[in-house]
């Protein structure tokens, strides 16, 4: 449909006045309906009322926001109502009252709130649940931070750039916020800042000289401030939907080489072994002694293709599962500063003798803030390491504040320059405490010569500058992975791969070159020695991860950086806000769920209780119960006979019966439905990655692995284990077709063995060889994994579809490899996929007995 011109001239006449197209959009909507579409009062005097109406909404709106911004839910609720025409939706206020929860108080709400459920997904997620697309469009952000500015409610904060000038003494803190692309009002006034600063004033003074509010008695727009999407937006825990990967070009669909893939499938026997937590012995250089305990055999990833549920005659194992992360930064209902103006507030860190704010943006969406700090008579200062502040930061954030109710953006920031200061003014002591040192391989980055990569993270020492994030390197990687893989397979005989011949050999064996082909952006230092990525998630979450190799030539595998699930073709998943009832979610909360003596609906399936403590771990209790599934899975199994997709999708090497799917301690996590904030402490694994994590090539053969670059507690959640959403028929006509591809399956079967009427679109399972996340570089290890899959569930409660959470078992070292028991039965072949020779090293090692051709 041809734009209406008369649309286009109003756009063009706010334009004039600095008045992006994104906030008069939605403000003309409501003006079109208070005067009845009756142009004619709009375009008066060169459009006066829609220039007053634009700029009493963004008026309103910076109130609005500023007073709450507790729940924008609610609020998102209550303006779809108004769009909806709806005469009356559940009040913020109502729903406050009522303290607690609730099953169902809401009454009516039900409508409208499924409505701006299907608009929320729709628009956070830059795609639908249903439909089929390609959107990737949507930046999440996992917020890190909230800030407001320009009286509009704050988008994420996706990047932090430090950077501290030891010559001036200055420390300079710059958090770059980027606004969701597909926000739909954009509160930032192009050119006209003074312009707009004026007409609020004039408004103010004289509110009536508005026709807006005149005419008709109808709303008006400030009854419903059309609310900007909400900024804290967790992870969209809802799946795209592909049509199909979408492979780029120069890569090959899969190589052939040595597939090794998981060939697993099954049985194992568990194992009565006491477990001791063996430290990984190959992390890479420094790794600390793990100490925690754990437990032998259990089920893998891999098993499922295999036999997924794969189970043995007598005990079994499993497939993994989801994602999560610890909520160490949880945040407070909400942000609110308006970060705008010098904050005086900063100036009174003590070491500090003036703070600088300062905020500009881009009609793009961008945001940067930017803080100074100079120290006062300080000398000595040298630049700290800024995982260390920010680490620090956090850490004093989460015990010092009442992170529920306290939190405030202002202080945190005040907090990073002061720690900035404290750690910079700080006697260096070793190499490893909080000063910024690299790697050798950083050193050799500082020397790289690579055109077009604006590496960061390397220190200058003659400037005394530090960029911490890097410039987004235009990387992509590309589709089919599993390569990488196949690239450390070196001969069984040595494993190690630390010389430039034995890599280029390894390259050439696998037909890639070393060099070539892959257009990432990186970093190569030296000749063999430092492959360096910034951040292989191409900016997809809200982390930076980085990548480096420091043993081989070997790059990165192609595959698409996915932060959430996608689904391909025919897999069948319904997720809608519709589909979840007053008993899967807590309509009647507000703020945070775990703050209320009251629990709320979303934790009857625990029995009343929730799986995370308030420091966003994973209970105690529930890990150990979870560890002790893993541990036995023979008492957990639920058998589904006949019926097991397993058998149906046809295998001679297949068990004739079903050997049992495990029936699996879930989360279930507050959503979009439920009326708390978004930073409610039971909504973890949304929020996405939080720690500080590296890619890295393991030393001994097992390709590439990821390891913590911070020390990691007990029960914190890690990373979500992300990838294609795949009916199991699809999975194995995919490698079936090409029995030597790498895969990394997981069987989404928790419901297998319940329901006896499985249809096989509903036999989900989990590929992340293409589109995946970080987690498709975690390596196995027998048993004694720090990792532990957990599944979870968010947005779809029949436990078809979930979510597949890797927690921390223990506490984990900084540079610790992680790692998580796929539960492969070493002893078992199946057809459609390799299983690998495992090298985890661990005590007890399930294939030390077995040879695998
Ligand atoms: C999910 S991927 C892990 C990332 C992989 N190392 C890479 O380079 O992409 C699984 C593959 O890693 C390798 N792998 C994982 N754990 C291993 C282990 N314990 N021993 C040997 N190879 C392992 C196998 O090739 C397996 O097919």
């Amino acid at each position: 449909m041809a734009p209406n011109p008369r649309v286009i001239s109003a756009f063009s006449a706010m334009k004039a006045l600095g008045i992006s197209e994104y906030v008069v959009k939605p403000v003309l909507k409501q003006l079109l309906k208070v005067y009845d579409k009756n142009w004619e009062l709009i375009e008066e005097e060169n459009y006066r009322a829609l220039a007053d109406a634009v700029f009493d909404y963004l008026e309103t709106n910076a109130v609005v926001q500023k007073r709450t911004s507790n729940n924008s839910y609610e609020e998102e609720e209550e303006e779809e109502a108004q769009l909806n025409d709806e005469p009356e939706r559940p009040l913020k206020r109502t729903r406050k009252s009522q303290v607690g929860h609730g099953t169902s108080s809401v009454g009516n709400s039900d409508t409208v709130a499924n409505v701006s459920a299907l608009r929320t997904i729709d628009s956070e997620n830059g795609g639908p649940s249903g439909n089929s697309s390609s959107q990737h469009t949507g930046k999440k952000g996992a917020p890190a931070l909230n800030v407001t500015s320009h009286g509009d409610e704050l988008q994420s904060v996706r990047s932090v750039k430090v950077s501290a000038h030891t010559k001036n003494q200055s420390v300079s803190l710059t958090l770059l916020a980027e606004r969701e692309r597909n926000i739909t009002s954009h509160p930032v006034v192009e050119n006209g800042a003074q312009m707009y600063a004026n007409a609020i004033k004039g408004i103010q003074e004289n509110p009536n000289s508005s026709p807006y509010f005149k005419e008709k008695g109808k709303k008006t727009v400030s009854q419903a401030p059309v609310k900007e999407r909400n900024p804290m937006r967790a992870r969209p825990s809802q799946a795209l939907r592909l049509k199909e990967p979408k492979v780029e070009p120069g890569i090959t669909s899969s190589p052939n080489a040595n597939a090794n893939m998981p060939k697993a499938l099954a049985l194992i026997q568990p194992k009565e072994e006491p477990f001791v937590d063996c430290a990984t012995n190959f992390a890479s250089s420094k790794v600390p002694s793990p100490t925690a305990s754990r437990h032998p055999d259990s089920p893998s990833m891999m098993d499922a293709l295999h036999d997924s549920g794969s189970a043995q005659k007598n005990g079994e194992l499993r497939t993994p599962e989801s994602p999560c992360h610890d909520g160490k930064n949880n945040q407070p209902n909400c942000p609110t500063n308006s970060v705008q103006r010098p904050v005086s507030g900063l100036a009174d860190a003590p070491k500090v003798s003036s703070v600088d704010l300062e905020s500009a943006s881009s009609p793009l969406g961008e945001v940067r803030i930017s803080l100074s700090c100079t120290l006062l008579n300080q000398t000595d200062f040298h630049m700290p390491s800024v995982d260390a502040v920010l680490k620090l930061a956090e850490e004093k954030n989460v015990k010092t504040y009442d992170i529920n109710t306290n939190f405030s953006v202002k202080r945190v920031i005040r907090d990073v320059c002061d720690l900035f200061l404290e750690l910079g003014c700080k006697p260096v002591e070793s190499p490893e405490s909080n000063v910024m040192h690299n790697p050798s391989s950083m050193k050799d980055l500082s020397n790289a010569k690579c055109d077009n990569v604006n590496s960061g993270f390397v220190p200058s020492q003659s400037t005394g500058t530090v960029n911490f994030k890097v410039a987004a390197p235009e990387v992509h990687i590309t589709p089919p992975c599993m390569g990488a893989v196949n690239d450390h397979k070196l001969p069984a005989d040595n494993g190690l791969v630390n010389s430039g011949e034995e890599t280029d050999k390894a390259a050439e064996i696998n037909g890639r070159g070393t060099d070539s082909g892959n257009n990432m952006a990186m970093v190569v230092a030296d000749e063999f020695t430092s492959i360096y990525h910034a951040d292989v998630t191409d900016g997809e979450e809200g982390m930076e991860i980085s990548l480096i190799n420091e043993i081989n030539n070997v790059r990165p595998p192609s595959f698409k950086y996915m932060p959430y699930n996608v689904v391909f073709e025919n897999a069948r998943l319904d997720i809608s806000l519709a589909r979840i009832g007053n008993k899967d979610c807590c309509k009647a909360c507000f703020g945070d769920c775990l703050a209320s003596k009251i629990p709320c609906e979303c934790a009857s399936q625990l029995d009343g209780s929730f799986a995370y403590t308030l420091d966003g771990l994973l209970k105690e209790d529930f890990l150990e119960e979870s560890n002790s599934i893993h541990r036995n899975p023979q008492k957990h199994l639920q058998f589904c006979s006949k019926n097991c997709p397993l058998l149906r999708s046809g295998s001679d090497e297949l068990p004739v019966i079903c050997n049992g799917h495990l029936a699996r301690k879930f989360i279930k996590e507050c959503w979009k439905k439920c009326g708390c904030h978004k930073m409610c402490g039971n909504r973890i694994v949304q929020r996405g990655i939080t720690y500080n994590l590296q890619v890295f090539m393991t030393p001994d053969g097992r390709g590439w692995g990821l390891r913590t670059l911070e020390d990691l507690p007990k029960g914190a959640f890690v990373c979500e284990y992300v990838g294609e959403i795949l009916t199991l028929k699809e999975l194995r006509n995919r490698y079936t077709c090409n029995v030597n591809s790498d895969a990394y399956p997981v069987l989404l079967d928790a419901i297998w063995g319940f329901d006896k009427n499985l249809k096989d679109d509903r036999t989900l399972c989990l590929d992340g060889t293409i589109y995946g996340n970080i987690a498709r570089f975690i390596n196995h290890r027998c048993s004694d994994s720090n990792l532990i899959d957990i599944p979870v569930e968010v947005e779809s409660p029949d436990h078809h579809y979930y979510h597949i959470a890797l927690f921390t078992r223990r506490k984990v070292n900084a540079s610790e490899e992680l790692t998580w028991d796929y539960g492969i039965d070493f002893g078992r072949k199946f057809n459609a996929i390799k299983a690998f020779q495992c090298q985890c090293g661990s005590k007890y090692c399930r294939d030390m007995k077995h040879s695998i051709v």
